[in-house]
């Protein structure tokens, strides 16, 4: 069996992946200082809490922050006695590789998605990743990342009011009743929200231009829904993208290594 991690700046999420679906899904936050034991309480106390008792043989990791793999790593050699996939590093091979700038590191998670994506819809796809930062990664018609967007998360956005602005609180995101706001509280969530309805369209439109073709928009992460209700966005929300492209990879690596 998989154990699939996906590591992003704020939350870490676990998937137990039994070759057809998904056992479980356990998500903690990040922290580069956690050990390998400390992984294992955790994830050893939730496991049992579930009843599982998965035989974890392969283990594949996608972090957006680079010093948490190295406790990954051991977690991973310790309690199942195997060495991790970690997407980005040069062992690990991509369905299809990114065709972007020479010398730059695209985000792994960035080309989770692509491969997640692809596999599921087909290519000339927007992913649009709503996480610490909402990105945009665009997959290819063969299911190459092309390159994308990177804007400030919904989360962050609403924290840098809050930090830089003294009479401003920290504020939980929603969607407003109304774009103008009678309060602070409102205020600052029509300007995030709204800002944010008109950012998502605006740069899928321009993608659309820039790409002279016709492409579906698949939505991820915690805070997709929150604007997949309200707004015509996306084509499609899959929470579990990221881990379905995790799956993915690690297959590809299986009939390919
Ligand atoms: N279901 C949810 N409802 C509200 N906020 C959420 C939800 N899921 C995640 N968030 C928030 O969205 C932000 C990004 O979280 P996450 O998607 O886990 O990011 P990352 O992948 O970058 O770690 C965080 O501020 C987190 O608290
Ligand atoms: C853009 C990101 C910070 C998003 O990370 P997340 O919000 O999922 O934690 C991450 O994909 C990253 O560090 N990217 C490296 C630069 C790039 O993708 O071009
Ligand atoms: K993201």
């Amino acid at each position: 069996m998989l154990l699939a991690i996906d590591c992003g700046n704020t939350n870490t999420v676990f998937a137990i992946w039994d070759g057809e679906r998904f056992l479980c899904t356990l998500r903690t936050s990040t922290h580069h200082a956690r050990t390998a034991d400390a992984y294992f309480t955790w994830f050893k106390t939730l496991i049992t809490h579930y009843g599982i008792e998965p035989d974890i043989t392969d283990v594949i990791i996608s972090s957006t922050v680079p010093r948490v793999v190295f406790n990954l790593r051991v977690f991973a050699d310790r309690f199942f006695g195997c060495r991790p996939l970690v997407v980005g590093k040069p062992e690990c091979l991509l369905p299809k590789p990114p065709r972007v700038d020479e010398g730059t590191s695209v985000g792994p998670d960035r080309l989770v998605n692509a491969a997640g994506a692809f596999d599921r819809h087909g290519g000339n796809k927007i992913v649009v990743d709503f996480g610490t930062a909402t990105t945009f990664d665009v997959v290819d018609d063969d299911g190459a990342y092309v390159g994308g967007v990177i804007a400030p998360g919904v989360n962050l956005s609403l924290e840098a009011l809050h930090m830089a602005a003294a009479a401003l609180p920290h504020v939980d995101i929603a969607k407003p009743q109304a774009v103008i706001g009678t309060n602070t509280v409102a205020c600052m969530q029509s300007g995030v929200f709204w800002g944010y309805v008109g950012l998502v369209k605006e740069i899928c439109a321009r993608i659309k231009a820039e790409r002279d073709r016709p492409m579906q928009i698949i939505a991820t992460g915690g805070l997709a829904p929150l604007f997949q209700q309200s707004e015509d966005l996306f084509d499609v929300y899959e929470d579990d993208l990221t881990m379905h492209g995790l799956t993915v990879i690690h297959r590809y690596n299986k009939e390919n290594t």
